[in-house]
């Protein structure tokens, strides 16, 4: 997040191109770190993904257009699940990761995760029909949301979903009717509110109390909640759930909402008399979008978070050591975030000049804030290069913005661009699947872009480009 940058940038008095910029030659010649793995560039200076070329990928399907390195995200997933399965087996014989489909969800990526050995989150009755017709397997699906309805519920246990997070009391109540009613046992979770200030921004931090996600720990909701569900003979309580916030880098944060959990977890034991078999510490491990952000590898992370629960449990005593419960976590972001780069053409390029010695290149592209509306809702920062060529023109201070009618629709606040960019580039912005596409909207009646795979020197269409006439068949108005 880039809020004390942006106010130094615009301070005033302050003539010069921002001081957080990194040098531009270090942004022209791609920071390995912000780009899915198998990016290169050719011998014509054009961006390649799986020995694919950009220039080709636009001539095929056109711009706008995420493009996901399968073979990316594929080994991100794989290093989560491999790295967790390590770090806990001495722990707990293992965790498991639960896939957060909120950062992107379509049924081929639900299809690798299943591949790759992955669990699911899902949080709405959309995502778990994509999780369906994907076939993926029922019992490694987590159901999350605050205000789930009768409807998606039932579609859960139905398809026999292996956990719903509970996160009300009226939810409680809810799926015990609907359990009822279908004469099953609904297995359940409870999301805890721990009272953790993530150190991220407000509006993805969920740890902390005054906020709508789950029971509060320090009022004592979350352990009326699980009394409520034990008093229940259709709920079968799995365990505790918490998840402080998304875009996270420092452990610290999981090492408190961990004793927390923990600390909780044996209090339903002493004094409700269950020893729960499951504990979640939920997602939002931070990724890099610029080159100031340095993520842990998964290895790491697993084993800092491995190290912290042994400590945790080991500190209620030998007997709290012998019974940890099976661990779980639910990256999104951190999976999916990398593995995708957007694909732009420019279509204008405006001086506008800052002062006496500044100016700054306006650089339109052909989406914006309806593919990627996180610059404008979360300041969030983004990178980009010239993707169709390379250029040995000077640097030239660039703001990437979109098409929309907004000021604030921004796809790169600050980038280094050749000076000699012009209408017919190509761009690409790094790190855009999570929470882009996952996120967008038909603002100003823009159809979405499409989301292409490429893998082994082929590309194929995950979910196809909208087109004005999917916008029409919409409105059935008066003729
Ligand atoms: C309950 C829950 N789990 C997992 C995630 C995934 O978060 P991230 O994509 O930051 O890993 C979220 C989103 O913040 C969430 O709300
Ligand atoms: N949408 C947020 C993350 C929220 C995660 C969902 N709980 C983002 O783009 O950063």
């Amino acid at each position: 997040m880039r809020s004390h940058e942006a106010g130094a940038l615009h301070a005033e008095g302050y003539g010069g191109p921002p001081l957080y910029l990194p040098h531009p030659d270090d942004v022209m010649a791609l920071l390995p770190q912000l780009w899915p793995e198998t990016v290169r560039r050719d011998a014509e200076g054009r961006l390649t993904v799986a020995g694919v070329d950009v220039v080709s990928l636009a001539r095929e399907y056109g711009t706008a257009a995420y493009v996901l390195d399968e073979q990316d995200f594929r080994s991100r997933a794989r290093a989560f699940r491999d790295g967790f399965a390590d770090a806990f087996a001495q722990v707990c014989g293992g965790a498991d990761v639960y896939y957060a489909g909120k950062a992107f969800l379509c049924t081929s990526v639900a299809r690798w995760v299943a591949e790759e050995g992955l669990s699911l989150d899902v949080c709405s009755g959309g995502e778990l029909a994509v999780a369906r017709r994907a076939g993926f397997p029922p019992e490694r699906i987590g159901f999350h949301g605050n205000n789930k309805s009768v409807e998606e519920i039932r579609a859960a246990l139905e398809y026999g979903v292996g956990r719903i997070v509970l996160d009300s009391f009226t939810e409680i109540e809810r799926v015990a009717d609907v359990a009822t009613s279908l004469g099953v046992v609904a297995p359940v979770m409870i999301r805890v509110t721990v009272g953790v200030e993530a150190h991220t921004h407000e509006f993805i931090a969920t740890g902390h109390e005054d906020q709508k996600f789950g029971f509060s720990l320090s009022e004592g909701q979350a352990l009326e909640a699980a009394r409520t569900v034990l008093a229940h003979d259709r709920l079968d309580l799995r365990g505790l759930h918490s998840h402080i916030g998304s875009q996270i880098f420092d452990t610290g944060g999981f090492e408190l909402s961990a004793r927390r959990l923990v600390g909780l977890h044996r209090q339903v034991a002493t004094e409700l008399g269950h020893h729960s078999p499951e504990i979640d510490l939920g997602g939002g491990f931070g990724m890099a979008y610029t080159s100031q952000h340095t993520p842990l590898p998964p290895e790491h992370l697993a084993a800092q978070l491995a190290d912290i629960v042994r400590h945790e449990f080991a500190a209620l005593g030998d007997e709290a050591l012998t019974r940890v419960p099976r661990v779980s976590v639910e990256p999104g972001r951190a999976i999916v975030g990398p593995s995708t780069f957007t694909l732009y053409e420019v279509g204008t390029v405006k001086e506008v000049q800052l002062g006496d010695l500044h100016s700054r290149a306006y650089v339109s592209v052909d989406g914006g804030m309806s593919d990627n509306v996180r610059p404008a809702l979360y300041e969030a920062d983004y990178s980009c290069t010239l993707a169709s060529r390379s250029s040995d023109a000077a640097p030239m201070l660039a703001r990437v913005v979109g098409k929309h009618c907004e000021s604030g629709d921004i796809v790169v606040q600050d980038e280094w661009l050749p000076a000699d960019t012009r209408p017919g580039d190509l761009i690409a912005v790094p790190g855009t699947g999570a929470y882009c596409r996952a996120l967008s909207s038909q603002y100003n009646h823009t159809p979405r872009p499409p989301v292409l795979a490429v893998r082994d020197g082929a590309a194929r269409v995950l979910v196809r480009r909208e087109t004005i006439d999917d916008l029409l068949a919409l409105d059935v108005g008066s003729s």
